[in-house]
């Protein structure tokens, strides 16, 4: 296409977009419009068949006040009407019988539009078939029993061809692009073509026909060849009128472009009726008739209550199906914070989760990137390319905490998974501080879409119309298949909530198990200062504090249970010597040597500690001096009999004392100090009791 070309066709869009088909000043020609002051008295307009409807000319319907040529009956459901629709209605209907109409009464719509009331008078012909209301109550009750979402659209379009005359019933529904596809289709004879599984483009149905399904959900074209009846103002007003929207009645003209198309499709009559899904267009059902004939007004209603019901039963499947995978991610989300579980780091959250999110979310691969750990689960992407995504993420999506694209090749980050088979990312951010970059990223393989299309959609022509240039009625609907490659499936608003919900629960388990490491760190090094506190850091016996601490706690014990307590003070014989001789780190390892030899000699209820320099403490629990005195002698010769590298045999002089009622630490070290000093002046490497 050049760019002349291009320019048409972009002129031809805006303008179809433009079409006023709300004001088409014309009606379909099978029915009559009279647009009535706000006293039902004068006609201000009314459509050019009118005429035949009441028996008489249009100069008499705008000079002679309504009740000189419309029924008496008329009148009055008019003024009942107009009542209704003062209290808020939005249109009413009733059925009457016209002077000009033999045989059958009419259907009748009323609506306000411009500050006057809107009459359209439709004749209802058809005599319905005797069972209609039957048919319709089984049609319903059809549609009551379907369970899934496919099985609801093919009863619709079922029930729908059995309450109408129409011969192609079909569900149409829009893409994100407003593209329509064909998810269900009803034909009376096999010969007629078959459009299910077709895209038709967003074009066939402009922006402004779709605007008007919200003003009224039904739209029914009688005879799309048919001569529209022009309305008509009356002569009698002078000032003119602004052209009457007709968007809620039934009766609106048909687009020449529309009927145009129509014809090109083979189809002579149509009957829409809009699906919502709440308030958003979601589709049409859409009837074609391929021979002439006439749908009253009555199977028009009940298609229309029909289409209600197929919507409500569409939006209750789809509120079960968000209700079933919501109870997933529950189980999942349960699962992940199970308080009975042991706190898990990240990595361990994900390998936990991380499989049934694979299948939950129809994606190949889960990335969790938690500072600077990045872990996966499925088909794994390289680390360093998820760690520059993650980085891309908080630059520019922070804020928003939530970045989705079904097509990664086109997107402004799609230099990091380059080379790799992932078309589709859903990244939510974990409500961290933006300093601890969190991202749970979920990534998609290519799906490739393959589309019928009715009629290939980059070809629409333009044509002038009215001397503007527009859109040129497709004339080919032959099927034209398309390949839509480098995409994934598109993310539904239900993955992304879960998305958001599970990245704050890997949030919350991660800041757990980072307390619960702070409080293990914590933990450690409370013990390692108390150790501290109470070990000597030489001998890693205990300090002099903690035996001072200790004898106080067993004076109490001795004294309240009268308990027996012995102290033994032994200090290292000439040991100035050892560090004159060979140095303080020769004396030092004697000094280690010694506590190692003589720690392993106590019972678990003695303390061995040291109590300065090279004199050492023993607190003997629940011993008598003559206890106490065999311990120290064990002790004495354990020492003797060690060989000391260097040093060689190294000895210690023992003193010994046992706690009486009412002595205080000092008195019972004192005691013992005393008997050391004995033993020393008696020759040293000897046992020596207080008195
Ligand atoms: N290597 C080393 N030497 C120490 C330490 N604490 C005290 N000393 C030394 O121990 C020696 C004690 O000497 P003195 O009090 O004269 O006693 P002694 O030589 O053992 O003689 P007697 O106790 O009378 O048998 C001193 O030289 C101190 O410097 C220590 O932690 N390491």
């Amino acid at each position: 296409m050049n760019t002349e070309q291009q320019f048409d066709l972009s002129e031809a869009m805006e303008n179809c977009a433009k079409e006023p088909i709300h004001i088409p000043g014309a009606v379909q020609p099978h029915g009559a419009l009279l647009a009535l002051d706000h006293k039902l008295k004068n006609v201000i307009v009314a459509s050019k068949s009118s005429v035949s409807f009441f028996d008489c000319e249009l100069s008499q319907i705008f000079s002679q006040p309504l009740e000189q040529w419309a029924p008496e009956k008329m009148l009055g459901l008019l003024k009942r009407s107009f009542k209704r629709l003062t209290k808020g209605r939005h249109t009413d209907y009733f059925e009457v019988a016209v002077p000009g109409i033999e045989n059958t009464h009419c259907f009748c719509t009323v609506y306000k539009a411009n500050n006057l009331l809107v009459l359209e008078i439709e004749p209802v012909y058809v005599q319905l078939a005797g069972d209609f209301t039957a048919t319709v109550r089984r049609q319903f009750d059809q549609l009551t029993q379907v369970k899934s979402e496919r099985q609801t659209l093919e009863q619709l379009v079922k029930s729908a061809a059995a309450i109408s005359n129409y011969d192609r019933t079909l569900v149409y529904k829009f893409d994100a692009d407003w593209n329509g596809e064909v998810v269900a289709e009803h034909l009376k004879e096999s010969s007629l073509n078959s459009y299910l599984g077709q895209h038709f483009p967003a074009s066939d149905i402009p922006p402004q026909v779709r605007a008007m399904y919200s003003a009224n959900a039904v739209r029914k074209i009688v005879a799309a060849d048919a001569e529209s009846s022009q309305l008509v103002q009356n002569p009698n007003v002078e000032t003119p009128l602004e052209a009457i929207d007709l968007s809620p009645g039934t009766l609106r003209a048909v687009s020449p472009i529309h009927a145009n198309y129509m014809q090109n499709m083979g189809v002579c009559r149509s009957l829409s009726v809009a699906i919502f899904d709440e308030n958003k267009l979601w589709g049409l059902l859409s009837c074609h008739g391929t021979q002439p004939a006439r749908t009253t007004p009555y199977q028009q209603h009940a298609l229309h209550s029909l289409v209600l019901m197929a919507s409500q039963r569409l939006m209750l499947q789809r509120q079960y199906q968000s209700q079933r995978f919501f109870d997933s991610v529950e189980e999942s989300r349960k699962a992940l914070l199970d308080p009975d579980k042991e706190i898990m780091p990240p990595k361990q959250l994900l390998s936990s989760q991380g499989k049934q999110w694979l299948d939950l979310f129809d994606v190949n691969c889960v990335a969790l990137v938690h500072g600077n750990e990045v872990s996966q689960v499925g088909d794994k992407a390289d680390r360093k390319n998820i760690m520059e995504l993650a980085n891309w993420l908080r630059k520019n999506h922070w804020v928003t905490g939530l970045y989705s694209t079904r097509e990664l090749g086109a997107s402004s980050c799609k230099e990091f998974l380059k080379g790799t088979k992932f078309c589709g990312m859903l990244a939510v951010s974990m409500p961290y501080e933006r300093e601890l970059n969190g991202w749970l990223i979920l990534l998609r393989h290519e799906a490739v879409e393959v589309r019928d299309w009715a009629g290939r959609p980059e070809k629409s022509e333009v044509q002038e119309y009215q001397g503007k240039t527009v859109l040129s009625p497709r004339q080919s609907f032959d099927k034209f298949q398309q390949q839509i490659e480098g995409r994934s499936f598109e993310w539904t608003p239900e993955q992304k909530q879960a998305a958001r919900t599970l990245a704050e629960d890997l949030a919350i388990g991660a800041s757990a198990y980072q307390i619960e490491q702070l409080n293990e760190q914590l933990q450690k090094a409370n013990d390692r200062l108390e150790h501290l506190i109470h070990t000597d850091a030489l001998t890693q016996l205990w300090n002099r504090y903690h035996m001072e601490q200790t004898l106080d706690e067993e004076i109490a014990r001795s004294e309240r249970h009268d308990h027996p307590l012995s102290v033994i003070i032994f200090d290292i014989d000439n040991f100035k010597d050892i560090n004159d001789s060979y140095g303080h780190e020769v004396g030092d390892d004697v000094l280690k040597g010694i506590s190692r030899a003589l720690a392993a000699e106590m019972r678990t209820s003695d303390s061995l500690g040291r109590w300065g320099g090279e004199e050492f403490l023993v607190i003997a629990k629940e011993s008598t001096l003559s206890d106490s005195t065999q311990l120290a002698e064990r002790l004495r010769e354990r020492l003797e009999s060690i060989e000391f590298d260097k040093v060689g045999v190294v000895t210690a002089s023992f003193g010994l004392a046992e706690f009486s009622h009412g002595e205080t630490r000092n008195d019972l070290v004192r005691n013992a100090d005393s008997a050391l000093y004995e033993a020393k002046d008696q020759g040293r490497n000897q046992v020596q009791s207080a008195d």
